[in-house]
Order: C-alpha cells, then structure tokens, then sequence
C-alpha cells in the first residue's frame, strides 16, 4: 500500500518538475527540475520495480545497529571532502592570479561563483555528512537502540546529498540569495527543511526509544545541533519567491534587520553546526580512541549549557562599526569574550581525556589528529574573542585576518576531527581490524599540520598588513596606499596560503587511498558492527 502512495506522489513530482521546466524563468531554476525530473523518473521506476515484493529482512538488520546511511556518510563526507578541498586550492590561486578565471569559463568558473561552492562543500556537504555520519552511528551506539523511523534514515542521507548537488549547481548557475552560508534559493531552502525535520525525527526517535536510561552527552551536543540549526535556516530565509517558476525571491527583512538576522544565523551557524555538532563527535571519539572515560562529566554538562546560551547572543560581532545599534555591537561583543571560558572547558575537557594515555600520542596517529584538533579547537575560540573586541576589530574586519581565523577553525578543528573519526569508523564499519596503512595516516596528518601552519600564518601576515596599509596616513592626514596596492602587497602571502591548500589536499587524497584500500583490502577479520552489540 506505501508502495502505491510513493508512486502517486512521484507521478507528481515529475510532471511538476517537467511543468517548471518548461515554464521556467532562469536557467539554475530550469537545470533544477530537469534534475528532480531525472531523479524521480528513476525513482519511480524503482518503486515499481519492488512494489508487491516481500520485504527483505536479513538477520543483522533485526538485531544489529542499521550502519548503512553511516557507511555511505562517510564515503560521501570524504568525496565531498576532497572536492572542497580542491575548489578551496583553486579559488586561492584564483586570488593569487587572478587569469586563473579563465575567459571561456565565464561566468561558471569565476570566483564569485566558486566561492559560495567552496564554503557550502566544505561546512555542508564535508560537515553535514559527517555529522549526520557520525551523530547516527554514535546515537545508536549510546542508546543501545536501532534508527527509528527504518527508511527514513536513508531518506536522510540521500535527501541531503540532493540538497547539495541542488545547492552546488545552483551556485555555478548563478542562483543565489546574497546570504552567506545560505545562499541556496527558495526551493532549495524548503526542501532542506522537509530534510532536517526527518533528520530530527530520525535523532529523536532513537533517543526517545532508548534502551539506556542516561542520554550521553555527546548526544546533548548533537541535539542542540540540530534543534538549533532548524530555528537558524527557517527564520534567516524567510523570503517571498517572485514566482513559483523561477528561483529569485526576496527577504522577508530589510536593511539592518536583515543583516542582524543574517549574521544572527551566520554566526550561530559556526556555534552550532562547526562547534556543537563536532564537540558532539568529541564527545564519543576521543574517549573510544583513548580508551579513557571523560576526564569530567560535570564539566561537560556546564559548558554546554554555557555554550549553547551565550553562542546564540555573539552575532553582532560581524556587524561592528554598522548601522546596528552601538547596545547590540556591545552586547555581541561581551558575549563573545564570556564565550572563551565554556569553549576552553570543550578543549580541557577533550584534552584532560587523554591523562594516563598520553603515552599513546607516539604510537597513535588518530589520536594525534584529535590532539591537534582540540589544540586548534582552543586557538580558534581565543582569537575569536579577541577578534570581537571592537577596537581589535577595526583592524581585522574585512581583511585576511578573518580568513585565517576560520580556517584555523575549519581546517583544523573540524577538519582534524572528522578525519580522525573517519579513520576510527571505517575499519569498524567494514568489518576490518584496521585501517590499512597506519603510516599513510600519520603522513596525512603531518601534510594537514603543515598545510594549516602555512595557511594561518600567511593569512595573520597579510591581515594585519593589509588592515596597517588601509589605516595608514600621512602628516597631512591622506591615506597614503591605494586599495590596489595592497592587493599587490599580499601576492607572496596568497601564494603561501595556497601551496598551504596543496599539503591539505594532498593529505585528504591520502586519506581516500587508505579508506578504499582498508574497503576493499583482505579478508574481514571481524563481523560487521550491524551484528555486533558493541
Ligand atoms: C585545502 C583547504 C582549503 C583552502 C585552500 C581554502 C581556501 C579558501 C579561500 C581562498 C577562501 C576565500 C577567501 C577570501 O575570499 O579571501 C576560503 C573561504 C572560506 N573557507 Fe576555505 N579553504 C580550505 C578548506 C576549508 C575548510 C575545510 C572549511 C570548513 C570546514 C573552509 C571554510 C571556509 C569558509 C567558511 C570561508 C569563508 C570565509 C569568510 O567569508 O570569512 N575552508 N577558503
Ligand atoms: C569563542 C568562539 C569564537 C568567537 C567569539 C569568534 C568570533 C569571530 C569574529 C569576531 C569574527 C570576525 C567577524 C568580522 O570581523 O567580520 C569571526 C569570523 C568567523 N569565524 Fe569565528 N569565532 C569563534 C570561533 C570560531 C570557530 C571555532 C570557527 C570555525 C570552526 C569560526 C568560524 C568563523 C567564520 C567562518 C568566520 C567568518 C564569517 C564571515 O564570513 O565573515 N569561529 N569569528
Ligand atoms: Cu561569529
């Protein structure tokens, strides 16, 4: 009978898409639904294939965990990985020479357009997958439970990869709302809403059927994501669609309300999505690989409330010296500083785990990429405060001070992290004892380390250079440098920072090599985690 339903539902989805494509307005809109066209004609025939056939049931899917959506969230969180990587290498030579916006690609491949492609690759296509990767396999592991909802986890995995290629599409197409980090249309924000409501379903589902009287913390974290980034995405696009067949709309919000509603969900986007979700993955990794128990419970249980309560208020500190009120300037500014104190408790917390293993930092490469993605976890949330300061600010604002800063963050906390994690998952869920080349993570690990030294220490020298020359005048009070020149001045510095983009992305291709050998490699040495109650 479901069977039946899915395909009414499908037959409209397609002859919707093949009515938009025809009367579409623009072409992102137009190569949109014949994508969704595409995608449910197969599925269509999918379902008809399958209708009246008795359900499979195998015996580890009975007993076991359900680690198929986690297998195919790591692989796409290291295909997505990879590819940012390489658009985020590009769009840095792009900046260092700039003929690199090639003439016959325009205007698909300029770098207004590859930009927004890099950052949502990386945060949403590399992060969402590993989050949503390891947030369902660690939920059913501390919950002692299966996925609720059955399907609707692979509904999950494959709706928000769908999300994405919509989204990457989108942008090199030309459609965008002009908001960072959320940039996608209207159509596209809906449907990461239908999504994420499942995905929520999914997480709460399997908590609420715990078998586990506590709720783990890690789990905390998890949920706070994604509560949290539910209320960001539908208020920051609450936005009116010209037309039903195009994809332009326009903001609900005007002017400095929209821009403190921007950078509200901006901002909160890195508190919950790069920092809660991940100390969530913390949270269960670095105790398993340690083989410690978190070194303070309590501790945890405190700078997460002080996390989740003070990231929400810290969104003015992207708007100093705006339109915004001087009282919200400040009020950003002093949450941002108190803010240091509950994400130095994450780093400690992590950190102190390892007590009495530290002896394994030698032999271990995960746990090294965990060390030094705590480490950086550390020094990205004490620049971040000082960064809010308003007089500290003035300097930083607008220049590349900003751009180490987040990639300090990004490649080192989050990067680091979801490698290791990648490295703890991928032997478990393919039944090996281990990835294949130990040696192969630990070159990894020194090519991301090296490539994330050159990366932030270029971009200090160039910002603070840059913000000197903007600011610097003579006797008579003129400035004396042009804009042009300091573009000029920061050649070697962008160079440096991409050449930093090269070890990365050549640690990442390393990763892939070891995943698909471990993958494919020999015999399985244990049975699969979907049998096993670990
Ligand atoms: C090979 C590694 C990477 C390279 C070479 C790279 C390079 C770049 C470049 C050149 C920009 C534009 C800077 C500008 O407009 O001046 C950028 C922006 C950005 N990247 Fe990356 N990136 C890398 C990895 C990552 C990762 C892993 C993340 C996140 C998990 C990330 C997040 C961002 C964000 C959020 C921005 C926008 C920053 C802002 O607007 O202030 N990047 N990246
Ligand atoms: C206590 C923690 C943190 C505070 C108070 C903080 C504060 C700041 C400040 C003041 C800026 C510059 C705003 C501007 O001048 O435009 C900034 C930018 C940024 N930070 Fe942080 N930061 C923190 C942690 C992190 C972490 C851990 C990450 C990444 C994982 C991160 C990612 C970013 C990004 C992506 C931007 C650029 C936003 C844009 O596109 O302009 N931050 N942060
Ligand atoms: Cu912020």
């Amino acid at each position: 009978m479901l069977n039946y339903i899915k395909l009414i539902l499908l037959g409209g989805v397609i002859l919707f898409a093949a009515l938009a494509a025809n009367w579409a307005h623009d072409l992102a809109y137009q190569v949109h639904a014949l994508l969704i066209f595409v995608v449910g004609i197969v599925m269509f025939v999918w379902v008809l294939r399958h209708t009246d056939e008795p359900v499979a049931v195998s015996a580890g899917d009975v007993t076991g965990y359900m680690d198929g959506p986690v297998r195919f969230g790591i692989v796409a969180t290291a295909f997505w990985g990879v590819t940012g990587f390489l658009v985020g290498t590009f769009i840095a030579f792009q900046l260092a020479f700039p003929v690199l916006n090639f003439d016959w690609a325009q205007p698909y491949a300029n770098f207004g357009r590859l930009r927004p492609l890099h950052t949502s690759a990386v945060i949403f296509a590399f992060g969402g997958n590993a989050l949503i990767a390891t947030s369902f396999y660690v939920v059913q592991r501390t919950s002692a439970q299966r996925l609720w909802g059955g399907n609707l986890a692979w509904f999950v995995f494959w709706g928000y990869n769908l999300f994405i290629v919509l989204a990457a599409t989108g942008y090199l197409l030309g459609a965008t709302q002009s908001k960072e980090y959320a940039e996608p249309e209207w159509y596209v924000d809906i449907w990461l809403t239908i999504v994420w409501v499942a995905y929520l379903a999914v997480f709460l589902g399997t908590i609420l059927t715990r078998k586990e009287r506590h709720i783990y913390v890690a789990n905390w974290f998890f949920l706070s994501f994604i509560v949290t980034v539910a209320m960001l995405h539908i208020v920051n696009n609450l936005s009116i669609p010209v037309s039903i067949w195009g994809s332009k709309s326009v903001q609900v919000f005007a002017g400095v309300q929209d821009a403190m509603t921007q950078w509200w969900y901006g901002h909160n986007a890195v508190g919950f999505f790069l920092t809660a979700g991940f100390l969530g993955m913390m949270y269960y990794f670095v105790p398993k690989q340690a083989g410690r128990p978190v070194y303070s419970y309590k501790l945890s249980i405190i700078h997460f409330w002080a996390l989740i309560f003070l990231y929400i208020w810290a969104g003015p500190h992207h708007l100093h010296y705006t339109a915004l009120p001087d009282w919200a300037s400040t009020l950003g500014m002093v949450f941002s500083i108190v803010l240091w104190m509950p994400s130095w408790g994450g780093m400690i917390n992590g950190l102190m785990t390892l007590q009495g293993a530290w002896d394994k930092l030698r032999t271990d490469p995960i746990i090294r990429l965990m060390v030094a993605s705590l480490a950086f976890y550390g020094m990205s949330t004490f620049e971040g405060p000082m960064m809010s300061i308003r007089a500290v600010n003035s300097l930083s604002h607008y220049t590349d001070w900003t751009i180490g800063h987040v990639h300090s963050g990004a490649l080192g906390w989050n990067g680091m992290i979801t490698f290791a994690a990648i490295y703890f998952l991928t032997p478990k869920l393919w039944g090996r004892e281990k990835m294949y080349s130990i040696s192969a993570i630990n070159t990894h690990f020194w090519l991301a380390t090296i490539g994330i030294v050159l990366y932030a220490s270029s971009m200090w020298v160039s910002g603070i250079m840059e913000g000197l020359m903007w600011r610097e005048v003579d006797a008579q009070g003129f400035l004396v440098n042009s804009f042009a020149d300091t573009v000029s001045a920061k050649f070697p510095m962008n160079v440096v920072r991409g050449l930093g983009g090269v070890l990365y992305l050549a640690g990442g291709l390393i990763m892939v090599w070891n995943m698909w050998m471990t993958i494919r490699g020999g015999a399985s040495v244990k049975a699969p985690v979907g049998v096993a109650a670990e």
